[in-house]
């Protein structure tokens, strides 16, 4: 419940601090928040029936008892018999019922016919070019990526890179919230994460007017593989790399010597291996199963690993490499 918060948070502020245009789908989030306000106070004016000076029960106990009956019980013996005109009138309830129940039934009978609403993305599939690199911690996401680039001109992101900026960036409301994420491989709020990514496209676009990116690291949570497609832009595909854990924890660890990262260390890299196969394993299954994931075993060597992964891009995207 608190990351969630601190999540919304967190997409609230960053899109205030951003001075780029507020896209239509970030509208969406304020809106929700202004709905859950609007309804605390609905619920607080509504409990105002009871005047405010008078407990509940004072106000209760000023009511003629008659008006206070809630139901109509079995007269006693010696009760006089009670004219018409004091007899509750049930025809007036049955006809605000019948009322009611068709109004609700013609507002769900055109809410059928109305088209579902949906979001744009940011930027559009069919002019920008996305690639999710996923695998485990240490797998070689970035080696790769890095060459990637050097050959075909992707603009490379890191989530964890953009997610380090931020949390060294003076002033950031969210610096100890993605520092301890970081050091337990916990997965920061997807708002966060998603907000940076999207700034960071824009403004890569805005400078260069680049198309392609490699987004590394990101997906690792179903969550922010949704939003992400629905709010910023669809993946062509997945870029998977395949690795075990001994090869990947040796590297880890033979980079923790120099990387100065706080969580290339053995307890943290322990736990980023459980959310990695709890968590991120889900997100290159539901691609696996969309059939957009290019698996690439990595436990050979750098080279190896790249000619390997230059020939299956070559087929699954073709002149769009
Ligand atoms: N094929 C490989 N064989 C041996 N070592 C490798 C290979 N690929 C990368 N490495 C080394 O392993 C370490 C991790 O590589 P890299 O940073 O590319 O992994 P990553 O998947 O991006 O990791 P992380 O998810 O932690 O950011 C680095 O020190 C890198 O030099
Ligand atoms: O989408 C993301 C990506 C990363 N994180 C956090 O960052 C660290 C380090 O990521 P690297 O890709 O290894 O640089 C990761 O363990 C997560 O804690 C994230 O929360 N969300």
């Amino acid at each position: 419940m608190a990351a969630t918060a601190s999540g919304r948070q967190a997409w609230r502020q960053l899109l205030r601090n951003t001075p780029r245009g507020p896209a239509p789908k970030q509208q969406q989030y304020r809106s929700a928040f202004s709905r859950q306000i609007s309804s605390t106070t609905t619920q607080a004016s509504s409990r105002r029936a009871v005047p405010q000076s008078q407990s509940p029960s004072a106000f209760l106990r000023q009511q003629p008892l008659a008006q206070r009956s809630y139901s109509s019980g079995s007269q006693g013996k010696n009760t006089p018999p009670r004219s018409n005109s004091n007899q509750v009138k049930f025809w007036p309830f049955l006809i605000v019922i019948a009322l009611g129940s068709g109004g609700y039934m013609l507002l769900v009978n055109r809410r059928k016919e109305m088209p579902p609403t949906t979001t744009t993305p940011a930027f559009s599939p069919t002019d920008v070019t996305v690639l999710f690199v996923l695998g485990g911690p240490g797998a070689g996401k970035g080696t790769q990526c890095a060459r990637l680039v050097r050959d075909y001109h992707f603009t490379h992101l890191s989530a964890g890179d953009l997610l380090r900026a931020e949390q060294d960036r003076p002033g950031s409301q969210y610096g100890q919230l993605i520092r301890d994420c970081i050091k337990d491989g916990a997965i920061v709020p997807l708002e966060v994460t998603v907000a940076l990514l999207e700034n960071a496209m824009r403004d890569a676009i805005t400078s260069s007017g680049t198309k392609k990116f490699l987004i590394d690291g990101f997906p690792r949570k179903m969550d922010q593989a949704l939003k992400f497609e629905e709010v910023v832009c669809p993946a062509k595909l997945v870029l998977f790399y395949d690795c075990p854990e001994a090869e990947m924890e040796k590297r880890l660890l033979e980079r923790g010597k120099t990387s100065g990262r706080a969580d290339d260390n053995a307890d943290s890299i322990r736990k980023r291996f459980r959310t990695f196969i709890e968590t991120s394993m889900p997100v290159v299954d539901h691609y696996e199963k969309e059939d957009r994931v290019v698996k690439v075993d990595s436990t050979s060597t750098p080279d190896e690993v790249y000619a390997a992964t230059q020939e299956k891009l070559k087929k699954a995207l073709g002149d769009k490499l």
